[in-house]
């Protein structure tokens, strides 16, 4: 019998505790560790094998948990970014004695999912080309360095501490006041988060600093904000063993996930405020079927086809030309992401499931809490098609094929 204490929160931690609920083997017993009662309500329910406890421990309870539950193995499936959890649980492991292995997602290599430069110097040269503002969190040893950037004092914001000297040099080389932030960390994520949002930025500039310098809540405050991360210097992978691993450690088999087909829910759009950023093909086609069905639908997008404008004329929606804002997210019940900007919707995406608002982006499902079906309206009868996803073609198709049926007569 061995006694294995899993510290979840993850995708993969969830995998874990299911696989665990699941083992008839009865050679194991698996002590299962979320942070919230939340993430509680996520894992599967007690069973002879598998216990759950939401609480959030420090390392001294972590290895009180350890000895008196006579743990022969912790793993630590946390997320990436709870750098000071794993930190801890690493610890407690190791002053226990109990070996301890750390369960990391297969991501891609920093070099994709960042801009990773070698200099300050790099990264200014980088930031030339592009657009949009910039909170610099690289301190100010180093701002000469971006000075080279057109209107940098317009699109920078350095975050120095408030020590005279630095804000002397910053003053010197030409910064505005009104885009100093003169702060001394160390700064949180919800810190980062709100000083990302209230610049409005594109870019995050910083240095690969470790976790003494809240790297990691810089970088999942960034991709809250959607704003691209520079990081000056490369950062280290976590080293880690894969969820199949871990499985195999514990002589666990995956339990298969449940693919179930996704529920046609028909609902009552009447009086639903539904925003649609962009006015392309895709918005387009979308928009027309949504004008039909009684909601208030606002469009937003610099350039929308002309069909969109017609039904504006006809005061079917209310459109917007231009490009879009956070604040168009306000007061909306539904939003649909269509622009032909990949970042864009996926920022969209991530406000509106912080903020609760049901939304779809139409460039990856793995995004949308509903999909768009195709439709078909045939007096009193309405037909939604769904592929699940996995083929927009077929679905096409279906519909094409049972409209001309309906034409035909197949419901008479
Ligand atoms: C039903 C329909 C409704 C509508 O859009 O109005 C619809 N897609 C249709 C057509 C279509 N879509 C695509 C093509 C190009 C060729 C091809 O790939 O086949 C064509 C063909 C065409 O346009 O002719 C490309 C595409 N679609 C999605 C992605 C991203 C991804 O898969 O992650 C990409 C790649 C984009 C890229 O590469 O950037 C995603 C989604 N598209 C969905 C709906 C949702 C689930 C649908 C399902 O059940 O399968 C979902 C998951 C989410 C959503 O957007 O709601 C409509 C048929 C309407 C009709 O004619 O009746
Ligand atoms: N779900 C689907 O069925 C499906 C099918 C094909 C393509 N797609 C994807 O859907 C997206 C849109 O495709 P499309 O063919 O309509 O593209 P498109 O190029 O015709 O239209 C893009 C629209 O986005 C708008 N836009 C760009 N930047 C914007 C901004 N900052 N704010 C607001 N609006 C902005 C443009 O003005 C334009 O109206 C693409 O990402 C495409 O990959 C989805």
């Amino acid at each position: 019998m061995s006694n294995i204490l899993i510290f979840a929160g993850t995708t993969e931690g969830r995998k874990l505790a299911e696989a665990a609920a699941d083992d008839q083997s009865g050679q194991n017993r698996f002590l299962v560790c979320v942070a919230t009662e939340h993430g509680k309500h996520l894992l599967p329910k007690d069973s002879d094998s598998l216990t759950v406890l939401a609480r959030r421990l420090d390392r001294r309870e972590m290895e009180e948990l350890i000895r008196k539950e006579n743990i022969d193995r912790v793993i630590d499936a946390t997320h990436p970014y709870a750098a000071e959890a794993t930190e801890n649980i690493r610890m407690a492991a190791e002053h226990t004695g109990v070996p301890c292995m750390r369960l990391l997602r297969r991501q891609a290599e920093p070099e994709e999912r960042h801009i990773i430069t070698a200099s300050a110097k790099e990264a200014a040269e980088y930031l030339k080309d592009t657009s949009g503002n910039v909170l610099l969190t690289t301190g100010s040893k180093e701002l000469a360095e971006f000075t080279v950037i057109a209107d940098f004092e317009k699109r920078l914001y350095p975050r120095i501490l408030p020590v005279p000297e630095m804000v002397k040099r910053a003053f010197d080389l030409g910064f505005d006041a009104a885009h100093l932030i003169c702060m001394q960390g160390p700064f949180s994520y919800e810190d980062n988060l709100a000083m990302l949002r209230h610049i409005n930025a594109d870019y995050l500039v910083t240095k690969e600093s470790g976790e003494a310098g809240g790297f990691s809540h810089k970088l999942a405050a960034a991709e809250a904000a959607g704003a691209k991360v520079i990081i000056i210097g490369r950062p280290k992978q976590e080293e880690g063993i894969s969820l199949e691993e871990a499985l195999k450690l514990c002589g666990l088999s995956q339990v298969p996930a449940k693919k179930a087909a996704w529920f046609p829910m028909f609902q009552d759009l009447t009086g639903k405020r539904i925003l649609v950023v962009g006015g392309g093909r895709i918005a387009a086609r979308r928009i027309r079927i949504l004008s039909q069905y009684n909601c208030l639908l606002t469009v937003v997008a610099p350039e929308v086809l002309p069909p969109v404008k017609e039904l504006e004329r006809q005061g079917l929606l209310r459109l917007e030309e231009r490009p879009y804002e956070e604040a168009d997210l306000e007061d909306a019940d539904i939003v649909l992401a269509a622009t032909g900007d990949r970042e864009l919707n996926r920022s969209i995406g991530i406000l509106c499931r912080q903020k609760e608002i049901t939304v779809n982006v139409a460039d990856r499902k793995e995004e949308c809490d509903f999909y768009f079906p195709g439709v078909i309206r045939h007096g009193d009868l309405t037909i939604g098609f769904t592929a699940g996803g996995k083929d927009h073609a077929l679905a096409k198709k279906a519909r094409i094929l049972i409209e001309r049926g309906l034409e035909n007569g197949l419901d008479r």
